[in-house]
């Protein structure tokens, strides 16, 4: 039955439902039996008898108008108040009701109670109503083995009041941005964990959040984590504002040494090294379910965890893969190049290539705030855009397991040479009126220097000059883009008396006129103005004249 204030168009479940979107070696790993029940002898799925859904009468309350949970009764801290039920799925989603329950590098996992839940879906996030939440959601593999998220009170909560969570800073961040301004172009979200799944984003919001969510998220699991967390030594676009410094300190806390014990990914995963990417695939699917620290009974379950997670990073990257088979181990360590020396990093890859093992961060942070860091600007990077370096993040919080993915957003100065359109590059330079009416050369500034460029005698105001693939290299590897040049003709302000003479032979020769003669003066503007004038005046007098002789002529 559903509870009081149910609204009528969502279903009420008590025990979550699966998508079609989950497959089924997904759903085998959300609902993988344990070895040995390891919980308590709670019921499955706590229901509603500690909470009840009431409509906020409060006008101060940021959610007046919607619902809340209460609590029924005093709850001590840590009590299991409720598990948020509702529909696993495997989606990108827009909803305000979507809970991140798993996240692996190739699989994101919701529990969305938009259409379908508990009163779980009623908890509200403390901001605005409470200094702190009293309750925080907790992931934990329920005895039937099923993996779930619960509701937990924090602290003492007394009978009546309403059970507030954190959704998680950066929820509300990207929450706020969405609806002010797009995603993609906006460059002050920070990272952070997120409860709930990024509302609205587009797939490529949706991608950073999932980049930037395995940041936070610990890896090899412990039995119950809090979902309320937030990591402040977590660095992800704010770059420019850590000193080049802190930046390393953090760094080498975290220094990449799952990354130099790394086994053979083939034997981790018990696989040939002709294993096909599905074969690869299922064996990881079956090790990760089997090792699981909630769940296994195995001592070394949580080592045997990180490994596999580490073995699968690579071998179900095609390119990471081929490295491996090519370079072994040493291919996988940051830096790693195997053009190295060769030139240009090649866009993406070279950027994330061209930092080596010393202090890959005040590299990273040189690169990123001089703008001219020769890979960085190179590489194709375009403002807004988030480069995503694996396992370059936090550590887990638990001490084990692989640290997340460093997300860098990046912040283009703009150049006062060039202006930039996708891969393209346009650059205005000015040359002298001799120059555009006789022909010659211009120098040009390129990404690789300046160049000279010839000017084809009589360019026009505003003409065009491609210098192909001058322009920036593809992130993605392509065709480099084309540099744009765009001349502006300047015409002088003054002239001397020469040059105003032969500038006068010149237009009465255009003109088919006599030339005049000159003063000794320098002619100004104003009289260049003045000059101006009379030639018109003279040609219209010319033009006057020409037709009287034709009007004489045809009478
Ligand atoms: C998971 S639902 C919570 C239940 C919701 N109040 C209802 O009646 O359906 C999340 C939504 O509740 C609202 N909400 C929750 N906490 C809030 C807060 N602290 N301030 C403003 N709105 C809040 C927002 O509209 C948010 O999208």
């Amino acid at each position: 039955m559903p509870p009081q204030h149910w609204p009528a168009n969502i279903r009420y479940i008590s025990t979550c439902s699966y998508h079609s979107s989950v497959s089924k070696s997904t759903h085998e790993f959300l609902t993988a039996k344990p070895d040995r029940v390891t919980a308590s002898a709670e019921p499955a799925a706590r229901g509603s008898s500690f909470v009840a859904i009431r409509r906020i009468s409060d006008s101060n309350h940021p959610a007046f108008g919607q619902f809340g949970l209460f609590a029924t009764k005093k709850l001590k801290p840590n009590t299991h108040i409720i598990d948020y039920i509702g529909e696993i799925h495997c989606e990108e989603r827009d909803s305000d009701y979507d809970l991140s329950l798993f996240r692996s590098a190739d699989v994101s996992v919701g529990v969305d109670a938009s259409k379908m839940g508990n009163e779980g879906r009623f908890v509200n996030d403390y901001r605005g109503i409470k200094d702190k939440p009293n309750a925080l959601f907790v992931e934990v593999r329920r005895p039937s083995g099923e993996l779930g998220i619960r509701i937990e009170s924090s602290g003492l909560i007394k009978k009546g009041e309403e059970i507030l969570v954190s959704y998680g800073k950066a929820w509300w961040q990207a929450r706020r941005t969405v609806n002010e301004t797009e995603w993609k172009t906006n460059s002050k979200i920070s990272g952070g964990f997120s409860a709930f799944m990024h509302p609205r984003l587009s797939s490529k919001g949706f991608s950073s959040f999932l980049a930037f969510y395995s940041c936070s998220r610990v890896q090899g699991a412990q039995a119950s984590r809090s979902f309320s967390l937030h990591r402040p030594q977590c660095i992800h676009n704010k770059i420019s504002r850590v000193s080049a410094k802190g930046v390393g300190q953090r760094r080498s806390i975290h220094a990449s040494a799952s990354l130099r014990s790394q086994k053979d990914p083939y034997q981790v995963l018990g696989v040939e090294r002709d294993a096909t990417a599905s074969q690869i695939k299922k064996s990881y699917f079956q090790l990760a379910r089997k090792y699981h620290p909630d769940t296994s009974t195995d001592k070394s379950a949580q080592d045997k965890f990180v490994e596999i997670q580490a073995a699968y990073d690579i071998l179900k990257d095609e390119k990471k893969r081929q490295m491996y088979d090519q370079y072994g181990a040493t291919s996988q360590e940051p830096g790693f190049d195997p053009n190295a020396f060769s030139g240009f990093g090649g866009g993406f890859q070279g950027f994330s290539h061209s930092f080596g093992n010393s202090d890959l961060f005040s590299q990273l942070f040189q690169g990123m705030s001089g703008g001219r860091g020769p890979q960085s600007s190179r590489g194709g990077v375009e403002d807004g855009m988030t480069l995503r370096m694996a396992r370059r993040g936090d550590a887990p919080i638990s001490g084990k397991g692989n640290p997340g993915d460093l997300l860098v957003r990046i912040n283009v100065t703009p150049s006062k040479d060039f202006t930039r359109q996708g891969n393209n590059l346009y650059h205005k330079t000015r040359i002298p009126m001799h120059v555009a009416l006789l022909g010659g050369k211009v120098r040009v500034p390129t990404l690789d220097g300046d160049v000279d460029v010839r000017v084809p005698g009589g360019t026009q105001q505003d003409e065009e000059m491609v210098l192909k693939g001058r322009g920036v290299p593809s992130p993605h590897g392509g065709d480099s883009g084309d540099l744009f040049v765009a001349f502006s003709v300047q015409l002088p302000r003054s002239l001397s008396n020469r040059q105003r003479e032969l500038i006068q032979q010149y237009a009465d020769d255009l003109e088919g006129r006599s030339s005049g003669g000159t003063s000794d003066e320098t002619s100004t503007i104003d009289d260049n103005a003045k000059n101006m004038k009379r030639s018109s005046e003279d040609k219209a007098a010319d033009l006057k004249k020409g037709n009287e002789k034709k009007r004489r002529a045809t009478a």
